[in-house]
């Protein structure tokens, strides 16, 4: 068993202190709550800003957010998913997660690599390149980032790559919430897979509010944890039994009927 928490957490626009300070209380209740995994949405640090991304909101190689979550990973013993933060590697900028193991160890790093173009995410990041699979307490895991949730082809990498429990951490607003829970549920459904995902919650501009409704779902695509349509931040909770992966796909052989040869 793998206990996981998903951290919705109201994130402030451009406020990164704020923002720090929040997640480090957050992901120290994550701990008391005895979690495994603590999973943080997607650009905690300063909100989802595309043109708007000001260059010291963006983190220089990750070096604040790598020490941040690896100092409390190692003194809270947890492995942490850290969502994703805006960095800056060079002269551009990337929607980077990074993931840190109870030694403190960062042991992953992946940039989104679907950008999110209706929202012109484009227009200020980079897109990564490289699909990117870890393991937590031997459990091999992966990550996406919020729009990608969208790129079924994408996920279906991630389930033949091995990846038993899929993170997608996002900001994503209420004006879609029932495409982010559908798409979820089916994206576990088809993958027979554990999909954590982990909104931003609350209101971020006037009358804009993110969607909330953090859920953790089973490979069976059954919700095991709901943050539902409350608006406020809160930790949702539940243990994970990775052998349901393998209970799922031999009882209903998806990957073996698929076919490869066609597609
Ligand atoms: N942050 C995002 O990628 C937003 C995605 C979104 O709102 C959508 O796909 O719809």
């Amino acid at each position: 068993m793998m206990k996981i928490g998903a951290i919705q957490m109201k994130v402030a626009l451009k406020k990164t202190e704020h923002n720090y300070n929040n997640a480090e209380v957050l992901l120290r209740k994550a701990a008391e709550a005895g979690v495994d995994v603590a999973v943080l949405p997607e650009m905690w640090s300063g909100g989802f800003l595309t043109e708007e991304l000001e260059d010291q909101l963006a983190d220089v190689d990750g070096q604040r957010t790598k020490a941040f979550l690896s100092r409390l990973a190692e003194e809270l013993c947890i492995n942490i998913v850290g969502g994703s933060v805006a960095t800056k590697k060079g002269e551009k900028y990337f929607n980077t997660s990074y993931i840190a193991n109870r030694a403190g160890d960062i042991i992953a790093e992946y940039d989104k690599t679907h950008l999110f173009s209706f929202g012109g995410e484009e227009k200020k990041y980079s897109p990564g390149d490289q699909l990117v699979t870890f393991q937590i307490d031997g459990v091999d895991c992966g990550i996406i980032i919020c729009y990608e949730v969208r790129f079924p082809e994408w996920c279906r990498k991630q389930a033949l790559a091995g990846s038993k429990i899929l993170f997608v951490p996002a900001e994503w607003p209420l004006e879609r919430v029932s495409h982010w829970r559908i798409l979820n549920q089916a994206r576990a459904i088809e993958n027979q897979m554990f999909v954590i995902c982990v909104n931003g919650c609350g209101e971020i501009v006037p009358n804009k509010f993110n969607a909330g409704n953090s859920m953790i779902i089973n490979p069976r695509g059954e919700i095991l944890a709901d943050a539902g349509e409350l608006p406020q931040e809160m930790i949702i909770l539940s243990d994970v039994d990775i052998s349901e992966v393998a209970n799922t796909r031999n009882k209903m052989t998806i990957f073996h009927d698929r076919r490869a040869d066609l597609y």
